[in-house]
């Protein structure tokens, strides 16, 4: 279990997390919508401890870092590392074996290309290559769909559902409403800071309603198209 309790984030006078409490349970999926710049993948920095923040985070594994594989909407790779030796250092920094690397390369990387210069999609497969072999307990996936190839897209939704199986606790966001439905236990909605709205299995076609609450023709309209 991880406990967030009255988790608070401001940068400068921008309060984007206000008090956010959630408790994550082993072998369950939970989904996080919010619109662009709700504070999804601040709050995800701030559990993954990249970002200082107010409040408490508790859990079973100590320290949660040392047990967490975070996938980030753009991941970073430093310049001249391959990506075969990108997967070694970061499985070393865990103490895991990085053998049979080539043999458990379900994405079909060019493992011995420069990882910085992978295309958008590639580096995301690779972050998410690397996490996998890491052996974590706990993961958050910011975006994972976004800008991988359809067929990758069907072995992430199969790998995360995997994952819960193996009984571990998956935070995920996406703006694809229908992949979250898919596969999440709960998911939470991120508005104006806070995240009062929790919506379980049955109750995912009120999120759908939830979200679609604004009149898009009218919004069309202010364009003046016709
Ligand atoms: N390093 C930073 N310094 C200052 N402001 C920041 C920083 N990082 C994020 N923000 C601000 O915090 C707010 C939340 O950003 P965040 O990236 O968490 O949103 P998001 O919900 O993940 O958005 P998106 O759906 O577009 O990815 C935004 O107003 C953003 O400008």
């Amino acid at each position: 279990m991880i406990k967030v309790r009255n988790l608070s984030k401001s940068y400068g006078s921008n309060k984007v997390l206000d008090d956010i409490n959630l408790e994550l349970s082993k072998g369950k999926i939970y989904g996080v919508v919010g619109e662009n710049g709700s504070g999804k993948t601040t709050l995800f920095k701030c559990i993954a401890g990249l970002e200082e923040y107010s409040g408490s985070i508790k859990s079973e594994f100590e320290p949660l870092k040392n047990h967490l594989g975070i996938l980030l909407t753009e991941p970073y790779f430093m310049s001249k590392l391959t990506a075969r030796e990108y997967v070694m250092l970061m499985c070393n920094a865990r103490g895991r074996s990085y053998k049979e690397i080539d043999e458990k390369n379900i994405f079909d990387l060019p493992l011995d290309r420069y990882a910085s210069q992978y295309s958008t999609g590639m580096k995301k497969k690779l972050a998410m290559f690397t996490i996998l072999l890491q052996g974590n307990a706990f993961f958050i996936l910011d975006e994972p769909y976004n800008g991988v190839d359809i067929q990758s897209n069907f072995i992430i939704t199969e790998l995360i559902k995997t994952l819960r199986g193996l009984g571990k606790t998956i935070l995920i966001s996406s703006h694809i409403i229908s992949s979250l439905t898919e596969i999440c236990d709960d998911i939470f909605l991120l508005k104006e800071g806070q995240m009062n709205q929790s919506f379980s299995k049955e109750n995912f076609k009120f999120l759908e309603i939830e979200m679609q609450n604004d009149n898009i023709a009218d919004k069309i309209n202010l364009l003046g198209l016709i």
